[in-house]
This record gives structure tokens, sequence and C-alpha cells, in this order.
């Protein structure tokens, strides 16, 4: 049987003051990960999609509920207590250039977490986990030397998705990762993404407006409205058969594919 990986129950984020009546975003949010489970959080905009995701890392506060990550509760866990997770659980994030420091080289990017986190001994010994991962993620050892303002749309997202899998984390949160890429960029990234999760055994929670994104990449999916969560269940059987009209509705507005034989590996989803 799966091995449950993240429990969230009855989730709460109140963003301001919340003595002084601050904003109440999310609404008692349940919600579960199993390890090596894709998830797709979809939803339209302002629904809480990121603050959800946010929330399951501990980047937000909660102001009511449970996130329990491999069975421990680590809702209220300080910073100090938090560390050894923060490794277990990364995030790619929608722009690349935003969280890429502009100064670095690549090479500094990818290096400066695994020995941070002691998972490299040595400068030596980072370098050839580097050069494993870089040929994993399909880019040639050139791109260490360059900054993140050398390198394409694609490339970077390659190198923030690099940089997680490197931590060797057991789930990894993907904000909006493809939403600036033209579509066949987006396959690409995807299917290595989609290729990563098999093969280190990794779960995600895929954040993304865009429906044929979240089918192509999730095993199950959480439709968000208004701060709750409109409808759950198995990708193919929400999208075959959706309970709710807002789901429906989000469904009618997937634009037909611009390509569709070299959309996906998967010729189920093209
Ligand atoms: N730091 C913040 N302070 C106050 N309100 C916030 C903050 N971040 C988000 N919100 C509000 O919380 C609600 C949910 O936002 P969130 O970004 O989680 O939604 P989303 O579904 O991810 O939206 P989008 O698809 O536009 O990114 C929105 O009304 C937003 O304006």
């Amino acid at each position: 049987m799966a091995e449950r990986l993240i429990t969230a129950t009855g989730i709460e984020v109140t963003y301001g003051n919340r003595r002084r009546g601050g904003v109440k975003v999310l609404h008692g949010v349940d919600l579960h990960l199993d390890r090596g489970e894709t998830i797709g959080i979809v939803g339209e905009s302002g629904s809480g999609k990121t603050t959800l995701g946010r929330a399951l890392i501990r980047l937000v506060d909660t102001s009511a509920g449970e996130i329990r990550f491999d069975g421990k509760d680590i809702t209220h866990l300080g910073e100090e207590a938090m560390r050894p997770y923060r490794k277990r659980m990364q995030m790619i994030f929608q722009d690349p250039m935003a969280s890429l420091n502009p100064r670095h080289s690549i090479r500094q990017i990818l290096a400066g977490p695994l020995l941070f986190h002691g998972l490299a001994k040595s400068e030596a010994e980072a370098d050839q986990r580097i050069a494993k991962m870089l040929d994993r993620v399909g880019l040639p050892s050139i791109v260490l030397q360059r900054n993140p303002h050398e390198l394409s749309g694609g490339q970077r997202q390659r190198i923030g998705i690099a940089r997680a899998a490197l931590l060797e984390p057991e789930f990894v949160l993907a904000d909006e990762i493809v939403s600036g890429l033209d579509v066949s960029t987006q396959a690409q990234v995807l299917n290595l993404l989609k290729d990563l999760c098999r093969d280190l055994g990794l779960a995600m929670a895929f954040i993304s407006h865009d429906l044929s994104v979240i089918r192509a990449v999730c095993d199950r999916v959480y439709v968000m409205r208004q701060g709750r969560v409109e409808e759950a269940g198995d990708c193919a059987t929400l999208f075959d058969d959706p309970q709710s009209a807002y789901t429906r509705e989000l469904l009618d507005a997937i634009p037909l594919p611009e390509v569709d034989a070299d959309w996906l590996k998967d010729p189920e989803v093209a």
C-alpha cells in the first residue's frame, strides 16, 4: 500500500493582522499526498492555490488546522526544528529569474545548497553531483560558468529543477513553473519533471491554472475555489466526469492544444 507523506487537515490561512480581522483566504482545506504521487492544484486566479502550496511546506503560517509530514505534526515547528524538513521539501518557482541569484554563476547556484545541507562534503564532490544532475536535466556543462540571465527560460527552469532535485527531497512544490514558457518548451520541462519524479520516487504538488498541464502531469487533482476545495479526485475521472459546475467551467475553458502529436509522450494525453 502507498505510504502517506503529507496530510493537511482543516487548513486555514489568514493574511494580515488576525486581531484586526485579517483576511482569511483558506477555509478548512483537507489534502493528502502519498510518496511518489503527483497531485495537481488548480483553480481560478485568487482561489488560494499558491497559499495552500506554501502552507504545506510551512512558508506561510496557518491560523488553524494541522500539517503532517512523514507522520510528524509540523504545523507549529519553529524554524530551528523545521530545518531538517526544509531539505526534504523543495520548491520550484514560477519565475526562475527571481529565485536564482543574478550575480551568481549557475555552478555557485547549484553547489551552494549542496554544501550548506552537507550533501556534498567538498567542492569536488559537489561538482561531481552537479555534473551528473546537469546530464540528467539535459544541459551542457558550459552553462555552469554562465549567469542566470545568459540562459533561456527553459534552461533556467531546468536549473531550478536541478537545484531542487540535487537535494534529494521527498516532496517538491512546483508553482506555475511552465506558464512563462512556449508550448514545446513546456512539454519538454513537464516530461523532464515527470521522469525525475518517477525515477527518484518524488511526491509533487503541481500548481497550475492550466488544466491541460495538470492532466498531463498529475495522478490526482484538487480544484480550488475561493479558498475551499471545490472538488478532488483521480485525474482521469475528474476530467471525464466533473461533478461540480465550476470544474466543468474550468474544463470548458481549456483551449485546444496548439500542437497535438508531440505535446507529450503519453498518447493518452495528446
Ligand atoms: N501576502 C499576502 N497578503 C495578503 N493577501 C494575500 C497575500 N498573498 C495572497 N493574498 C490573497 O490571498 C488570496 C489567494 O491568493 P493566492 O495567490 O494563494 O491564489 P492563487 O490561486 O494562487 O492565485 P493566482 O493563480 O493568481 O496566483 C487572493 O485573494 C490574494 O489576493
